[in-house]
């Protein structure tokens, strides 16, 4: 196909060298803002050439800027190439500050202008194939979901995966933190290490100490025989520490020795142990705050949390609800044998519009009542434990073209988790031919749709 190149300039001469120049592409025109934008709508060009110098103040870059700045705020990826009269440099700059990809001044030179849209256009094309292939790569295994929200937040994991720094997973209770730092430490070079976790808030303080560092035999009253700790036992693999912001003070000065040296003392201990093992600590608490009120130590704060990451709740990841509803329905019923199968369309309703106070555990829990109570085959509202739902509230999207691809995509997801990942059937409850849905599909960049996931 071949590639549209948009042009903005009101000077028919040039429109005509421009077209002269560029005879490897389709090339538009516009001759001011409102048609510049008209056209970069309807035709989406990777690459725009825009004459600063348009009316209705050609002699001034004014307006040029205004259109530079529409076009980059509507297609944040469009390379502009903008073009200044001569000895216009300051413009020029101002442009490219604002975003243009680059300039060149009056007069054209063909050959000059035919290498920048070329260079251009490759380089949008490459931006565009990274951006698809970091969408449609699977990350962090274990991890169910299709939304930004956690994509955004698997890709970060991803990175730190590979890295020993200290990761500070933060989000409400049952967001999954449990299972983030699970899939971190499996895509990390110490995955054939072990993976232990512990929950802070869970274990007694006196009892964590110990539970944490070990203690050799006769430390105190109990202490039969020498045991070794949460922490040795992680030894060249992960230690999980579950909420972090439960942990005694006193305890969090021991902890912070053992992350800057790196060595351990069990209680009661001489000598000291060298550990080398990666910490990822998660909280529901807002520590920071404690920080502030002197109940969390603040250098500790800083020596976990060198890149926090911020879990989203459930109910900020779209379409997950029902793809992780699926999932765990297919677990329970097989667990229960049970005979309900699928949600009926009010309970998909109902699910997308509850708040989800207790996220995925909260979703566990319901869907594993629901199951056992399910007289049918599809689930109902009540089986959940919820309301009927009233109508969903839309964010408001303002270009006509992405509520359009919005409203698409979120609608081929939808059917197709309906049908249960049936392609057929799902093109059937879109009213689409197979061929047509495929071809959204891919316009969408909804792959992981064709290898049934
Ligand atoms: N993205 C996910 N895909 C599949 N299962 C998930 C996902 N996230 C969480 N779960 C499941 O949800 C439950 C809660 O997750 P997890 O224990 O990791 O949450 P948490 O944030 O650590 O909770 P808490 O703060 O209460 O300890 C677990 O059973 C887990 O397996």
């Amino acid at each position: 196909m071949t590639d549209t190149i948009l042009v903005v300039d009101d000077d028919l001469g040039i429109q005509k060298q421009l077209k002269w120049s560029l005879t490897d592409y389709n090339i538009v025109f516009a001759d001011d803002r409102t048609s510049a934008v008209a056209q970069l709508r309807r035709f989406e060009p990777k690459v725009v050439t825009l004459d600063l110098g348009l009316p209705p103040d050609p002699a001034n870059a004014s307006e040029g800027l205004k259109t530079l700045e529409e076009i980059l705020a509507l297609a944040p990826n469009t390379k502009v190439i903008v073009v200044t009269g001569n000895n216009d440099k300051q413009n020029a700059l101002k442009a490219i500050d604002i975003g243009a990809y680059d300039f060149y001044q009056k007069p054209i030179d063909s050959d000059t202008i035919k290498l920048l849209v070329n260079r251009a256009l490759n380089l949008a094309k490459l931006e565009d194939q990274n951006r698809i292939l970091a969408r449609t790569r699977p990350a962090m295994g274990r991890i169910i979901g299709n939304s930004d929200a956690i994509q955004t937040v698997m890709r970060r994991a991803e990175k730190i995966a590979g890295t020993d720094i200290s990761t500070l997973l933060l989000g409400e209770s049952g967001t999954g933190k449990e299972v983030f730092a699970r899939s971190i430490h499996e895509h990390s070079p110490r995955k054939d290490k072990p993976f232990v976790a512990i929950n802070c808030a869970s274990i007694p303080e006196n009892l964590l100490e110990s539970e944490l560092f070990g203690y050799e035999k006769g430390a105190f009253t109990g202490a039969n025989k020498t045991t070794v700790g949460k922490i040795e036992t992680a030894q060249g693999g992960t230690l999980f520490l579950d909420e972090i912001g439960d942990m005694p003070v006193g305890l969090q000065a021991k902890m912070l020795r053992f992350l800057q040296e790196r060595v351990i003392e069990r209680v009661g201990g001489r000598s000291e142990i060298p550990v080398d093992i990666r910490v990822i600590c998660a909280t529901h608490r807002d520590l920071q705050a404690m920080v502030a009120d002197e109940t969390f130590r603040e250098d500790l704060f800083y020596r976990i949390g060198e890149i926090p990451i911020n879990i989203p709740p459930l109910r900020d990841r779209d379409q997950d609800i029902i793809l992780l509803g699926r999932t765990f329905l297919n677990e329970y019923r097989e667990s229960f044998n049970a005979k309900a199968k699928s949600f009926s369309e009010s309970a998909i309703k109902a699910m997308l519009a509850h708040r989800w106070p207790g996220n995925i555990r909260e979703l566990q829990n319901k869907l594993k009542s629901a199951v056992i109570m399910a007289e049918g085959a599809l689930i109902q509202p009540e089986d959940l434990g919820l309301a009927e739902p009233s109508e969903e509230l839309e964010n408001e999207i303002l270009n006509l073209r992405e509520v359009r691809e919005s409203a698409e995509s979120k609608a081929i997801r939808k059917a197709y988790q309906r049908a249960d990942k049936n392609i057929s059937r799902t093109a059937e409850l879109l009213g689409v031919t197979r061929p047509t849905l495929y071809s959204l599909i891919e316009k969408y960049h909804l792959e992981d749709l064709k290898t049934g996931q």
